[in-house]
């Protein structure tokens, strides 16, 4: 089942969004949006299953002897944990049944794990219904991705201007403003964003151990806990982390790498400074920090995407549905 938030404020930006929208509402590429959002929905339901159940079996079988009522409460869990399970699939089959979608497309891929879906159901319809699309990356990852599925890989030298982008996040709140750069990339997917007329993000609900952890937040940082990621000149990290501290608070930290001494590296050979903002930002004026953090000579930028995001995609595996918001003017 697929949601559709509809307060009159969404319908508002909705009516305003028309044009640009058009081509996103086509339904062979919202289906591709949301098939990705569901698969990967269904995959971490199927990772809370299987750790769920193992705990329970390894908790019952601890027993000597497994009476009569403990098994039973075996045979329900499985059954509990089938549900959204089949609930995902069930939504798959029904999003299947979609239009062909005749023009060509220009669309910028994102980078992180979610993506790794949409290239994928992309890379299916594209054989399916002989989509026509160019395929612009937003990192090197996003570009090895459309090797892989031998989809046509592009740049924006020939194509300036992109129709749509569909990308993750690490957080997103109501407006749509969000963080991302948790994976690293964030320079090439803003550029991208920036050029595209219509952003989507596609997300999944995380899930930590028996607690949900969704990446749709009232305001940001209530469930990311990585900062915001700052793609910086290595030689002006120390400085850049300074002045931050020193104008906003909380703690800055140069990001290292894990299979590698010394901190990471990003695609354009910068270094990353993970903001931990103090609890108390103004929320309301993400716009103005995003300026002030730009202004300082060295940063490259910021892993703040004000204004950007279209429309957004969260899969819930608890109830085996996609929501999908719309950005609010
Ligand atoms: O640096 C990574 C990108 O900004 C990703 O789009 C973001 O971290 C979300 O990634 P994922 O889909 O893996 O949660």
């Amino acid at each position: 089942m697929v949601l559709d938030s509809d307060s009159p404020s969404d319908r508002g930006s909705q009516c305003t969004d028309d044009r640009k929208l058009r081509r996103i509402r086509d339904p062979l590429v919202q289906a591709v949006i949301v098939e990705s959002v569901a698969k990967k929905t269904e995959t971490h339901v199927k990772e809370i299953k299987r750790k769920m159940l193992s705990k329970a079996e390894f908790a019952l079988s601890a027993a000597v002897l497994l009476k009569g009522h403990e098994m039973q409460r075996l045979a329900q869990l499985r059954k509990q944990f089938e549900i959204p399970y089949q609930v995902g699939k069930e939504q798959e089959q029904t999003i299947n049944v979609v239009t062909p979608f005749q023009k060509s497309l220009l669309l910028g891929i994102g980078s992180g794990t979610t993506v790794i879906y949409v290239v994928d159901h992309l890379a299916k319809k594209v054989r399916e219904h002989g989509l026509s699309v160019k395929c612009i990356p937003t990192s090197h990852q996003s570009q090895q991705l459309i090797l892989q599925h031998d989809l046509p890989l592009s740049t924006l030298d020939q194509y300036p201007q992109l129709d749509l982008l569909i990308d993750g996040a690490d957080e997103c709140n109501e407006d749509l403003t969000c963080i991302k750069g948790g994976g690293g990339c964030l320079t090439q997917e803003k550029i991208v964003a920036y050029n595209s007329d219509t952003f989507v993000i596609v997300a999944d609900q995380r899930q930590r151990a028996f607690i949900a952890c969704s990446k749709q937040s009232q305001y940001l940082g209530q469930q990311w806990k990585g900062g915001i990621p700052i793609e910086v000149i290595p030689m002006a990290h120390v400085p850049i982390a300074r002045r931050v501290e020193e104008t906003f608070g909380g703690k800055v930290e140069l990001r290292m790498a894990v299979k590698k001494m010394g901190p990471i590296l990003t695609d354009n050979g910068n270094f990353i400074l993970d903001w931990h903002f103090p609890e108390n930002t103004n929320t309301k004026k993400w716009e103005d920090v995003n300026t002030f953090l730009k202004m300082i000579p060295g940063v490259v930028e910021t892993g703040l995407f004000v204004g950007l995001a279209k429309r957004a995609y969260f899969g819930d595996s608890e109830f085996g549905e996609v929501k999908q918001l719309h950005a609010k003017k």
